[in-house]
Order: C-alpha cells, then structure tokens, then sequence
C-alpha cells in the first residue's frame, strides 16, 4: 500500500526464510513484501504453520538456526522526535542503531550487529510471545520485573523514578498501583497479561509485534485485553503486529490483515474490506471457517483439504490443490501480490482470478466462490 514517507515505520522487502532440514529446507517465508504505517495495527493471519511466527520473529531478529533468512531487507524507519521522558535513552538506543545512517534511507534490521539489536529491541520494538503468560518469572514480584526492563535499559533513571514508572505502567494496563509487590501467581490470568502488556510498553517501543498473545485466556477476558491494546496503541501511536490463527479476533482489532498461506502473504487489505469483500480464494474460506458476532450471518463452508508440505509446495499457486475455482494458470504460474486497480484503500490480492490476461471477464462474485466451497465441501463429504 502507497504510505507518505513521515508515515512510514517498517517496510519489508522480499524476505525470504528457510529451516534447513536433512530432508530439505522448508521454505516457511517465501517472498514477503509489505509496509506497516506508525500507529498501525496489522493482523497476521492463517492456518497453523503457514509462517506468520517466522515471519515476525524474522523481523525481530529472533530466529536462530536451522532458521535462515535467505534474503530481503527489513527497513525501519524511527521517528524523529522522542517523548520527553525517553529523550536521552532514544536518542543513545537510536545512535547506537542508527551507526552513521539517515533515518529517512531507513535502518536495515536485518543488518544490525548483536550490539546494535541489543539497543533496538525494547526501546524501539518489544515482543510479546505465545503463552506470554507464562513468560513472567515466578519468583520475581511484578515491580520487580517492570523496573528490571528500565534499569537495563535507563541505568541514569533513579530507582524512585523506576518504581513510579512501574506504578504508571501497571495503572496504564489497568491493574492497581499497590499490585506492584504481587507475585505472578497472585494474578489472575487477565492480570499476567496485562503485566506483560505493561513490560512490553515499558520504553514506549515504536513497535510491538504480539503472537497469540491470549489464546490461553477466556473469551471475555480476551475480548478485554484486545480493547485495551487497540486502546494503548491509539494513545501512544505504537504500531502493532497481531499475530493469530483467529480471523474473528483480527477482525475486530486489525486495521488491516495480511492473509499468509503456505509462507507467502496472499491478501492485504484493511479489516473492514476483508470482511466486507474477501478477494481471495482462501481469505473467502477462512472468513466462512467460523461465526462472527457482528454483521450478516454467513453460511459456514470451512475450506477442505490440508495446507502443503513447505519443503515441496505445489507449482503455480500453493493454494491450487485446494482451490474450489483452480484454472489453467494456476497450476502453471506463480501469482504475485499486486494492488487491485479499482481499489483505493490498496487492497492486493495474489490470485490469478484477478489478472485480466488470464480471466478476461473478470473475477468470480462472492455468490460464485460460495457455491464452488459448497461443491468441493460436498465433494469431500461423498468421498
Ligand atoms: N525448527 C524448525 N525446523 C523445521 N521446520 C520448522 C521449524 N520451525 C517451524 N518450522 C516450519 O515452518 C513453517 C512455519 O512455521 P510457523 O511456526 O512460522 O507457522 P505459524 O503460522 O506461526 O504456525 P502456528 O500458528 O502454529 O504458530 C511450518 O511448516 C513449520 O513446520
């Protein structure tokens, strides 16, 4: 999507990522390009193992071997100004990164040395994992945990000025101040998030990238924390990058989705478009995989079949062997993420359905892709 340069935090190009393996080398990333704007909040979404966690630890420089990244760049772009509060330590995280480069050429993430990540992560990107929960150390109180974060990483701030830091943190996630001195185990579930929300947030990072961080929490509560991360990311204009296999979640906290299958992005667009206008084939049967609480019902198809092995993925598009609509070129050719011409927003779709050159009446209605899940789920059922 066409971003104005101020607005510009993270521009992936071509990654691409590899687990080596003696029978040959998954290819979990394949190809990935996409822009994130400050402030905004991407969902990454798709079945199980189609690469989402790759791709963001990728971008964090967390993958360790067998991963590889093969190539591409991953170009971030700071902010000029620096809170008031963070100042100085931006300003000395951001040097040390920075090391001679413009912040307008972009700083190659994927080019930082052990030194320099060590400066950039926490002060300009923080990361919330999978069973985040579990993460907190049991035998440390939360206040301890939140003012270890600021004496590694604000030595210069005094320890008053940590543990009032720690208080505003916890009151910002909405546990009370004199939880300070609780252990982990004295939280509910809903609290531990929140204190890890509370950690991530600690040196206000222009970005953070979450991985299912509450699957292991009930709906309600979920639905509580979702609300106050989209809330904390519109206050402090924190880009986020949201990563779940629950399309329903995206839907209500994502600005815009990134659809992944079989390591590649095969639609981008915003939430509102997804839902309302699924372009692709399988975006169309993952909306259609679950019940949504809002707008029309929908006739729920669920999409037959089983994503490919990565070590071998089928020629043309990944998704042919499932594709209710295949044709010709999709055995034969590779389709690439390109805009839709009509679309302002920027939709981009990867399917060959939407080239002119190959269907030149143009693309499928949705009555037509529904009726086709119906055949195949059908088909499935016979067999
Ligand atoms: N250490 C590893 N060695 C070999 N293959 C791996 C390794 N880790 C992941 N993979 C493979 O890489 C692919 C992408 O995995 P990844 O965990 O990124 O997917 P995901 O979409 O995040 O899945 P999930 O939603 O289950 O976390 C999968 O096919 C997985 O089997």
């Amino acid at each position: 999507m066409a971003l104005k340069k101020e607005q510009l935090l993270l521009k992936v190009n071509s990654i691409n990522v590899d687990y080596e393996a003696a029978n040959g080398a998954v290819h979990a990333v394949n190809n990935i390009s996409f822009s994130l704007r400050r402030g905004e909040i991407l969902g990454l979404a798709g079945e199980s193992g189609c690469g989402k966690s790759t791709l963001a630890y990728a971008i964090a420089r967390l993958l360790r071997p067998p991963a590889m990244i093969t190539s591409g760049e991953v170009l971030y772009y700071p902010s000029a100004e620096h809170d008031n509060d963070y100042q100085t330590v931006r300003k000395s995280s951001l040097s040390k990164v920075q090391n001679g480069h413009a912040i307008e050429d972009g700083i190659d993430i994927l080019k930082l040395s052990p030194a320099q990540l060590r400066a950039f992560r926490w002060n300009e990107l923080s990361i919330v994992f999978q069973s985040a929960m579990n993460a907190l150390n049991p035998v440390l109180s939360i206040g301890t945990q939140i003012t270890d974060v600021l004496k590694t990483h604000c030595p210069e701030m005094s320890q008053d000025a940590r543990t009032q830091r720690a208080k505003e943190l916890l009151h910002l996630v909405g546990i009370a101040p004199d939880r300070l001195r609780s252990y982990p185990h004295e939280l509910s579930g809903g609290m531990r998030q929140r204190a890890i929300i509370a950690i991530a947030l600690a040196l206000k990072p222009e970005l953070i990238i979450m991985d299912e961080p509450t699957t292991a929490l009930d709906v309600v509560v979920q639905r509580e924390i979702l609300q106050l991360i989209s809330e904390l990311c519109k206050e402090f204009n924190t880009s986020l990058i949201f990563i779940t296999h629950d399309l329903s979640l995206l839907l209500e906290l994502a600005d815009t989705i990134a659809i992944m299958y079989a390591g590649n992005i095969i639609e981008h667009t915003t939430s509102s478009e997804l839902y309302r206008n699924p372009r692709h084939p399988y975006s169309y049967g993952l909306l259609n995989s679950f019940p949504t609480l809002h707008g029309p019902r929908r006739k729920m198809s669920g999409i037959p079949g089983t994503p490919p092995d990565l070590r071998k993925p089928p020629t043309g598009c990944t998704f042919n062997p499932r594709c209710p609509l295949a044709f010709g070129p999709c055995t034969a050719h590779v389709p690439q993420l390109i805009p839709l011409p009509s679309r302002a927003e920027g939709q981009e779709v990867a399917c060959h359905l939407y080239d002119r050159r190959f269907r030149p009446e143009g693309p499928p209605t949705a009555a037509e892709v529904m009726a086709r899940y119906e055949l195949l789920a059908e088909g499935s059922r016979s067999r």
